[in-house]
């Protein structure tokens, strides 16, 4: 079976060609600044001839979509009700789904929801603690992102302890761009920290994660700011980038290295969040056995990783600072032999898990 995927963000487009589950050919474009463009310019690229199907990240599934679905107008219109939603991603999203409905004819398109591996949420996570019946006619809930790639690295982590996904209780910290955390039990998310959209949680690079509802309504009723002007602020002028002035990683471990302070306190903040969320669903979870790093930050930045995880040895969580800082893309552990909670860095494949569940889309 051949596979086209792709993964169309606000800011770059990821694809990959697979052929019986492999990888064969696939590459990212950065800095996009059209993504239709950047699409066709993928199209035009890629070897699409005798595709059996195209498998589409997208982000925002609403409650309805639990599980892989096929594309149809009904399907399209769908995701496009949920944009308010998601509005950095979902948009992006369908202007590639329908460059390759246009250039593909007749091919299968199959859309692969951030959403859907979060539909076992139970209520008493999902549900936010406002009037339940202005939260039911307006959708308010928790719906969690970052699931293709929380299912994915929480199974490759099974598979590297030799355990059993159905045994396992995983911690799962996605950090990229977006940043999400997720208490996976026996294979199935149990809560997550983003919610009705990307925004809550973690620091991320450019966005605010966890704050007081009420910066809101203080920034417009006070400072004069228009919803949007406050939308823009905490989507795209916060986070890394709002405390140091640079949302890439990379600049702010080396500013942090020169002795620079902004950036040392960004790093900080940026840590301490991941640690809250590491202890809270520790709590959550009961007993923990492994915590999974993955994405540009997890799988890359290793003072991250010492940082988030350091004074954590009463809970069994230690890292071994040489394991940590070796330089490898490995799927690895970096917890001492022997710890109880395996500390692991698995590289994440999105792309290649909307493959596997297109192709078993296609196969009922
Ligand atoms: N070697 C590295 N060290 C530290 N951070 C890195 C490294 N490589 C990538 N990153 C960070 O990873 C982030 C992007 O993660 P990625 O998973 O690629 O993002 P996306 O959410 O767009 O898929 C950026 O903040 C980047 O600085
Ligand atoms: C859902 C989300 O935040 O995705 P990304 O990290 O790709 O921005
Ligand atoms: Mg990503």
């Amino acid at each position: 079976m051949k596979i086209l995927v792709l993964n169309v963000g606000s800011a770059s487009v990821k694809w990959g060609l697979y052929l019986d589950g492999r990888s064969v050919d696939g590459g990212l474009v950065d800095r996009v600044t059209d993504p239709a463009q950047a699409v066709r310019e993928v199209l035009f690229s890629a070897d699409v001839s005798g595709l059996d199907a195209v498998g589409h990240r997208v982000v925002h599934g609403g409650l309805r979509f639990s599980t892989p679905t096929l594309i149809d107008d009904e399907v399209l219109e769908a995701v496009t009700r949920l944009i308010p939603l998601a509005p950095l991603h979902n948009p992006v999203n369908l202007a590639g789904i329908r460059i390759a409905r246009e250039m593909l004819p007749g091919v299968p398109q199959a859309a692969v929801f951030d959403t859907a591996f979060h539909r076992t949420i139970p209520p008493a996570q999902a549900m936010y603690a406002i009037d339940v019946e202005v939260a039911q006619e307006n959708g308010i809930a928790r719906y969690g992102f970052h699931g293709t790639s929380h299912a994915y690295v929480s199974h490759r982590t099974a598979k590297l302890l030799g355990r059993d996904p159905a045994e396992l209780n995983v911690i799962t910290l996605h950090l990229g761009n977006g940043a999400s955390a997720c208490a996976v039990r026996g294979g199935r998310s149990t809560t997550t920290s983003m919610g009705l959209s990307p925004l809550e949680g973690l620091v991320m690079g450019s966005r605010s994660g966890n704050i007081d509802p009420a910066v809101v309504f203080h920034l417009h009723r006070v400072a004069g700011m228009s919803f949007d002007a406050i939308d823009d602020l905490l989507n795209k002028r916060s986070g890394l980038r709002g405390l140091c002035g640079d949302g890439d990683m990379r600049e702010v471990l080396r500013r942090r290295a020169d002795g620079d302070a902004a950036a040392t306190l960004a790093f900080d903040v940026y840590c301490e969040r991941v640690k809250g969320y590491v202890g809270a669903y520790y709590a959550l979870l009961g007993r923990v056995d492994a915590i999974t790093f993955t994405a540009g930050v997890g799988e890359n930045a290793a003072p991250v990783r010492e940082a988030s995880l350091s004074g954590l040895g009463a809970l069994g969580i230690s890292v071994d600072p040489a394991r940590n800082d070796a330089a490898s893309r490995e799927e690895r552990l970096i917890s001492p032999d022997g710890a109880p909670v395996a500390v692991c860095v698995v590289p994440t494949d999105e792309e290649l898990e909307i493959a596997t569940q297109t192709a078993e889309l296609l196969a009922r």
